[in-house]
């Protein structure tokens, strides 16, 4: 499996190396010991599977805060995503920013988000299916989030932008963020 660094610190593009033959294909998805050498840790407390009807839906941008700020590796299991994540940890040089990764089925490629990121995505195909691990468990009164459209992120959603949540429609945006991750 590939392993690489996006300039964020901490967070990484993961590829598997598919072993194909006639029958189909099997890849490795994560590997405890190709992770650590990256100082990635694979203590999941929890997985969850994310599915996604329409292309053009975005969910998010969530994160946990305090005792229950999360890693959380992001795989695409059917379909493609454009997968953003947002550095949220005040004392990053990346603050602020945010990067984007395209994931797809063809790949089964994942993204590795440290705690203290804000993660959020478009699904570009109908039925696209994500699979989540997570290093804290989900804590309802410890959850935040960050506009999908705020301003001063200007994130390039790839598609018109479809089906938000209530939830995500009133989120804020980074300026007036009232608690961050970490
Ligand atoms: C995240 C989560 C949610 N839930 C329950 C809470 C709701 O009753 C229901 C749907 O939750 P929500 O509308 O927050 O689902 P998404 O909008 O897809 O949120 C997720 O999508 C963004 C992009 C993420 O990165 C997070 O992992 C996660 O917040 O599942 C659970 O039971 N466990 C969980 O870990």
């Amino acid at each position: 499996m590939q392993i690489l660094p996006l300039d964020i610190p901490g967070a990484f593009h993961v590829l598997p190396e598919p072993f194909t033959d006639a029958r189909g294909s099997f890849s490795r998805l994560t590997c405890r010991q190709s992770f650590a050498r990256h100082g990635i840790g694979t203590d999941w407390v929890q997985t969850n599977a994310s599915f996604t009807r329409e292309r053009g839906t975005v969910r998010g941008l969530h994160y946990q805060t305090g005792a229950a700020a999360e890693d959380k590796l992001v795989c695409c299991l059917e379909g493609a995503v454009f997968d953003v994540l947002v550095d949220l940890r005040r004392h990053s040089p990346t603050f602020g920013q945010w990067r984007a990764v395209e994931l797809s089925a063809e790949r089964r490629d994942s993204v590795f988000l440290p705690a203290g990121l804000a993660h959020g995505f478009q699904a570009l195909r109908d039925g696209t299916l994500l699979h989540y691990s997570h290093s804290q468990a989900f804590a309802p009164d410890r959850q935040g989030g960050l506009h999908h459209a705020d301003p001063d992120l200007s994130i390039p959603w790839p598609l018109p932008v479809r089906n938000l949540s209530e939830r995500d429609a009133q989120l804020p945006n980074l300026a007036s963020l009232a608690e961050c991750p970490t």
